[in-house]
């Protein structure tokens, strides 16, 4: 990409870093990649919002078949800790998925489809989805009447790897991501005073128990030949030092590749929580939340796009072994042909880190990566 160009899209990164904002709640991130795509030449653009999602459709100058790109929009709740100088203005929200990244991809390949001479044959859609880290957006979206009027015949999308160097991608066919079910537990007991144990039910007792025996369902209860993680990323109880906790809540996630084992999982949960309601006098509620289905990427494009990403050198090619991560686009991929790749990002702190910095040289080759692979896909001889 010419310098100039390229610039410009790092600032939109960077604007775009600056403005997290959580699932459903993209309103100014909508409204900034409204603003940026009006100023596209429009004769090929169609332009619809979705919620607080965009759908972009590029018309081809001689269409059979729709390909689509989709870009996730939302941030997380995390205090960043960067080094940036354009660190996020939101209190307390972060784009640490790398979505501001996948969002400014999507926006230099739409751009560079609009321009000049780079039409293709066929329709390409450009989708902007809200609230991939929850409550999900690709399932209503998709089954939205702006979707289906315009449903894509292939779908594509790529995800951050901080792990990898810049100029790697790295995916398989198959299963890639895991299934997922988020999961809350609320522990209601009796609370009192700290010097009287005995009239009340202490709820962080109960839930630090909980916590613990949750971890030997995955040891205990799960093939150890088939996979399941079960994380509690944040648990709340109690107001004071000298007050004991009325209350205490668990929140989490559950993975697996398969369904059984998350059907596995989620029955033994419940039947610790009712040992925990039996043993500690209490009541418990649980709430799976929201659920992806596994990313399967379809067999013949990956290993066609993996093929082709060898011999066009236009990046490094790695095998990739499914991995415990959940992603939303997995519905698309259960209805549409598609598949999902890692973008080598180049840096030490993992997704979800308050110090993630991934490279931004990743987006010239995603950007190269797309629009070469897609004007293959969609030009005819
Ligand atoms: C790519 C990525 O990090 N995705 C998230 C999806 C989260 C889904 C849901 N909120 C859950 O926690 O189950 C991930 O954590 O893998």
């Amino acid at each position: 990409m010419p310098t100039l160009e390229l610039e410009r899209f790092l600032q939109i990164r960077r604007d775009l870093h600056q403005i997290p904002e959580p699932g459903f709640q993209e309103f100014k991130t909508q409204l900034y990649l409204l603003n940026y795509i009006s100023e596209l030449p429009q004769e090929r653009l169609e332009i619809k919002t979705w919620r607080t999602g965009i759908l972009v459709k590029v018309k081809g100058k001689n269409p059979t078949r729709t390909l689509a790109y989709r870009a996730d929009m939302d941030a997380l709740p995390i205090s960043e800790d960067t080094t940036y100088e354009f660190k996020s203005t939101h209190p307390g929200y972060m784009h640490a998925c790398g979505h501001d990244v996948h969002m400014t991809i999507g926006l230099a390949v739409l751009t560079h489809f609009v321009q000049g001479e780079n039409s293709v044959d066929d329709d390409l859609l450009f989708l902007f989805q809200p609230a991939e880290e929850g409550p999900g957006g690709a399932l209503p979206m998709m089954e939205s009447e702006e979707f289906q009027a315009w449903r894509p015949d292939m779908i594509f999308a790529l995800h951050i790897a901080p792990e990898h160097p810049v100029g790697t991608i790295t995916t398989k066919p198959g299963i890639l991501f895991a299934n997922t079910s988020e999961l809350f537990i609320d522990l209601i007991g009796k609370g009192g005073h700290a010097a009287f144990p005995h009239t009340a039910n202490d709820m962080v007792i109960a839930q630090a128990h909980l916590a613990t025996q949750l971890q030997s369902i995955i040891s205990r209860n799960l093939d150890p030949l088939d996979s399941g993680v079960i994380t509690i990323g944040k648990i709340e109880a109690g107001t004071r030092q000298n007050i004991i906790a009325e209350r205490a809540r668990l929140e989490g996630t559950i993975r697996t590749f398969s369904m059984e084992s998350m059907t596995k999982i989620k029955s033994r949960i419940e039947a610790l929580v009712r040992g925990i309601e039996v043993g500690f006098e209490c009541r418990a509620e649980i709430d799976y939340g929201s659920n992806y289905c596994q990313v399967y990427n379809d067999e013949a494009l990956t290993t066609d796009f993996m093929n082709w990403v060898r011999e066009s050198g236009e990046a490094n090619l790695i095998v990739a072994r499914e991995a415990m991560t959940g992603e939303d686009f997995g519905y698309f991929l259960a209805e549409i042909p598609g598949f999902m790749f890692w973008l080598g990002a180049d840096t030490p702190y993992g997704l979800h880190h308050a110090k993630i910095e991934p490279s931004e040289n990743a987006i010239d080759v995603a950007r190269n990566v797309m629009t070469k692979y897609l004007t293959k896909m969609a030009t005819r001889a």
